[in-house]
């Protein structure tokens, strides 16, 4: 049976030309590219990286790669990061790994996104993830009665973030329309962060039984 992550993975290895600065994603899909990333700069290809993890961060480090601090870059040219849902509108949900919010961060200061996926990520809709939502602490019950009145029932994650906060994952008997659900999230205070990327995906390398298809979002967001 092939490994249809790694081959996504190490296709979207393409992406990345000399001088580039390459936004690390987090999660399984992405650990194999961070391996064929790493074999490649062990060839003597020329990048700087940042992570969107302290697990992605430790990976390349420990594979060769070096890992500038996020907190002194304001622009990064390409992101490759899975997804847990991607639709044939380039919307994703993410977060599963509970690194939304550095996700969407770096995704925000990348010119391009690139996902890399499995074929069981391809969706016709999302929704029927779950919904990571990233919470400041201080905010945890009154964010949960906000997700409720939307239609969510939420489970609080055990661990926090590499942020210090906390994820409520979020269920819906019906999925919101996604920018609705979108403006409302980022409209609530005390939510740091939430698995919708409805306009972050700028491409995808998908695997199906062992064949990657590259697909391209038909307009460009920026
Ligand atoms: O969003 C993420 C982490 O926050 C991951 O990219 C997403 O959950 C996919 O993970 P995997 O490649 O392990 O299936």
């Amino acid at each position: 049976m092939p490994n249809d992550k790694r081959l996504a993975a190490e296709a979207a290895v393409a992406e990345v030309t000399p001088g580039l600065l390459v936004g690390l994603g987090t999660g399984s899909t992405v650990a194999y590219f961070i391996d064929a990333l790493a074999a490649r700069v062990r060839d003597g290809l020329a990048i700087r990286a940042v992570a969107t993890s302290l697990a992605s961060a430790e990976r390349a480090r420990a594979a060769g790669i070096a890992i500038d601090d996020f907190a002194d870059v304001a622009h990064v040219d390409l992101i490759v990061d899975g997804a847990d849902e991607l639709d044939p509108h380039f919307y994703a949900i993410k977060g599963a790994g509970g690194a939304l919010l550095r996700e969407k961060i770096v995704a925000a200061a990348s010119a391009r996104m690139v996902v890399i996926a499995d074929s069981s990520k391809q969706v016709a809709a999302i929704g029927a993830a779950k919904l990571p939502v990233e919470v400041i602490p201080f905010a945890r019950a009154f964010v949960a009665a906000r997700l409720a009145a939307l239609g969510a029932a939420t489970i609080q994650r055990d661990s926090l973030t590499d942020n210090g906060n906390l994820i409520l994952d979020a269920r819906f008997a019906t999925f919101p329309e996604p920018r609705d659900l979108a403006r409302a999230l980022d409209a609530t205070p005390g939510v740091m962060g939430h698995g919708l990327f409805l306009d972050e995906v700028d491409a995808a390398y998908v695997a199906q039984g062992g064949v990657v298809t590259r697909l391209e979002r038909a307009a460009t967001r920026r």
